[in-house]
């Protein structure tokens, strides 16, 4: 299957998931992500506002902010399609601009440079077992990623998670995997 396919299909099971099954799933997830040395280590979180059928990052970002560390959520541009992370303090400090996607205010917000940001918690909807992953087709975390130098996680479910998914040369595999089950990267 090409990455279209792949995408498609697996945006299909995540959608037909059903509500218990999801929360069981994102507690498990949440847990398995605060327990890892990871989290522990991070002081400045970057982390997606989650969307539909992805999994809840509300619990994630209130379980930050209970343990006094720092959560930065990105702005997309669309014309250039890079993100930009700005300091998220309280979910008032959200708005939806396109995409349907939550995105911080920056005019309410303070702005997170790359280097600052100790954890990525990358989106995705597909991933292998060497963490190369496919999103939503934008390449927004493919440019990200070329010159960020700190930690990478991606929190999935192992029915997202592949042997082998085919990759491009732009490419850039997370450096750790977290599913219900555990650590698998
Ligand atoms: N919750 C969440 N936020 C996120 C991401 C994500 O995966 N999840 N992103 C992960 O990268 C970025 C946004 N990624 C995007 C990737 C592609 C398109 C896109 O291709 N949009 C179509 C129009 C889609 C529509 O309106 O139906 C387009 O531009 O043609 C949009 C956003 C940043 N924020
Ligand atoms: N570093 C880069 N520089 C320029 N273009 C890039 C770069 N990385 C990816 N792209 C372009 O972005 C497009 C989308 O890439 P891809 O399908 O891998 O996105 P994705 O990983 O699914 O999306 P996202 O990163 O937004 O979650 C590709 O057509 C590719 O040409």
């Amino acid at each position: 299957m090409d990455k279209e396919q792949l995408r498609k299909s697996a945006i299909m099971s995540l959608k037909n998931i059903s509500h218990h099954d999801k929360k069981q799933i994102e507690n498990k997830l949440a847990e398995n992500l605060m327990n890892s040395t990871l989290w522990k280590q991070a002081e400045t979180i970057g982390i997606t506002m989650a969307q539909e059928f992805e999994w809840s990052t509300k619990p994630i970002i209130k379980e930050a902010w209970n343990n006094g560390k720092t959560i930065c959520v990105p702005k997309c541009n669309p014309q250039n399609k890079q993100l930009t992370f700005y300091q998220l303090q309280d979910f008032n400090q959200l708005e939806i601009v396109y995409y349907n996607l939550l995105e911080p205010k920056p005019e309410e917000t303070e702005e997170i440079v790359k280097s600052n940001i100790d954890l990525l918690v990358v989106p995705g909807i597909v991933f292998d077992k060497r963490g190369f992953r496919i999103g939503f087709g934008g390449g927004y975390y493919d440019r990200f990623l070329t010159d960020f130098s700190n930690k990478t996680v991606s929190i999935i479910s192992t029915m997202q998670l592949r042997d082998h998914l085919p990759n491009d040369s732009f490419d850039i595999p997370v450096n750790h995997i977290i599913t219900e089950n555990g650590i698998v990267l």
